[in-house]
């Protein structure tokens, strides 16, 4: 029974598997490759981190929904070469239908809008917090799961809706602890890339691919994103010209390069003042080597960094203006981002700010003797009644009901003893004053 100890550390796998050398038959007990479980310590963070991406949510007035982590693989299939739609985690179902878990959110949010079509008015705000997966060759040790918080705009085509998926990053910033010295968020727009592959006159068709391959700009060499966007037939002036716009940090030469008539000129301009108003302008900087990994973007795109540059991207968005018309439909304005669990916990953690969430219950209910084990279910339960968190304890000596009670930071401890109950009270220890005193049962709040 060596696994059924609660107080032993977990066992690592070997020691399971020595377990099973003694003849019995252990299952593996880890989860799936790339997965995790959530014990409670863990589920814990999750929960509050989640928690302020709702409160969050809500703030900005969005509402919340959700779809289902199976979808069709046809939503997911594009022809762009995004490392996203290359590690799909797909498979045929019994009924020999082709299914993927999603490896992100946004078609499922697409999917829906033109599900509901006319009976949904625009604009709409919705979010939602959602298992993706990928299947990646476990070589890079990656997870093959995460959670995304998703927010999106459906219906507003003015940079409004990127400034108010802004406003909500910085917001779960500011509540997490974060301040824009930790953290800023670049922000460009496809539509630079756009007009200079127009200057070089490189067709429209290439646009999408060019976007996924500059994307890995800082990631791989430039001599590989010279020789992915060579063999795409982009001619090499056209690549040190996207190269050298695409590292401009400044608006203001942005403009002198493409005119202020640009469309993404104008737009970033909009938005870094709006920014101004929203109170947020410190949190954010033109970057236009910016692109983002998705085929769909179209316009504005940002990502949120940590200032140390230690760490991936701790979010990202976007707007993508023609997405539903690749599923068929008329097209609807959108943009959105998504914000995974796992870079924010690893950058909490490096800023000292992960919470201290401790397993919190109001009372311990204790018969100091098994023939009160009907007395004490009682009192347990018209406390539960009231709504107050209640752990019933038995088969326990006192010194472990003690110990138990502080780590599991009980506010109070309730002593069921025969002498208290001949005259109708139970004992009541104050954990945080130390105080004791007896209380009439129905005194007792
Ligand atoms: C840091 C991390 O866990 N990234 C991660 C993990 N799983 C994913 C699954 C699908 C898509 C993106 C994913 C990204």
């Amino acid at each position: 029974r060596v696994l059924s100890s609660s107080s032993s550390p977990t066992l690592t796998q070997e020691e399971a598997d020595e377990v099973v050398g003694k003849g019995s038959s252990l299952i593996d007990v880890n989860p799936p490759r790339g997965t995790r479980d959530f014990p409670p310590d863990d589920m814990r963070l999750r929960n509050w981190l989640f928690q302020n991406f709702r409160e969050v949510s809500r703030i900005l007035s969005f509402e919340e929904v959700d779809f289902p982590v199976l979808e069709s693989e046809a939503l997911f299939i594009r022809k762009a070469g995004e490392e996203i739609t290359q590690q799909l985690y797909n498979f045929e179902d019994k009924g020999g239908r082709r299914v993927v878990l999603r490896p992100e959110i946004t078609p499922s949010l697409a999917r829906l809008v033109i599900k509901q079509g006319k009976s949904v008015s625009l604009p709409l705000k919705w979010f939602t917090i959602g298992q993706c997966w990928r299947y990646e060759r476990m070589t890079r040790g990656r997870r093959r799961e995460h959670y995304q918080w998703n927010m999106d705009i459906f219906g507003v085509s003015k940079v409004r809706g990127e400034a108010e998926l802004i406003q909500a990053i910085v917001l779960l910033f500011e509540r997490l602890g974060i301040n824009s010295s930790d953290v800023g968020i670049r922000v460009s727009s496809r539509k630079v890339l756009q007009a200079v592959l127009q200057m070089y006159a490189i067709p429209e068709n290439l646009f999408t691919q060019v976007c996924v391959i500059v994307d890995k700009l800082g990631k791989i060499t430039r001599e590989e994103i010279e020789k992915e966007l060579l063999s795409l037939g982009v001619s090499i002036q056209a690549v040190n010209g996207i190269i050298e716009v695409l590292s401009l940090k400044s608006l203001s030469k942005l403009e002198e390069v493409l005119g202020s008539e640009e469309e993404a000129v104008s737009e970033l301009k909009k938005l870094f003042s709006l920014a101004e108003s929203y109170g947020y302008a410190d949190w954010i900087c033109f970057d236009a080597s910016v692109v983002r990994g998705l085929a769909y973007y179209t316009g504005i795109v940002f990502e949120a960094f940590d200032r140390e540059g230690k760490l991936r991207a701790i979010c990202g968005g976007g707007r993508y203006d023609r997405l539903l018309s690749t599923f068929g439909s008329e097209d609807i304005p959108a943009c959105g981002f998504g914000f995974g669990d796992a870079v924010i916990v690893e950058l909490l953690k490096d800023k000292g700010l992960l919470p201290d969430l401790a397993h919190r219950v109001d009372d311990i209910v204790f018969p100091l003797d098994e023939v009160l084990d009907g007395t004490a279910s009682r009192i347990a339960s018209s406390l539960r009644k009231k709504g107050r968190s209640v752990d019933l304890v038995e088969d326990k000596r006192l010194k472990w009901v003690f110990k138990h009670a502080e780590r599991i930071g009980a506010s109070r401890l309730i002593l069921v003893g025969n002498s208290e109950w001949e005259r109708g009270a139970v004992r009541v220890k104050n954990l945080s004053t130390r105080e004791e005193f007896e209380v009439k049962i129905d005194e007792l709040v």
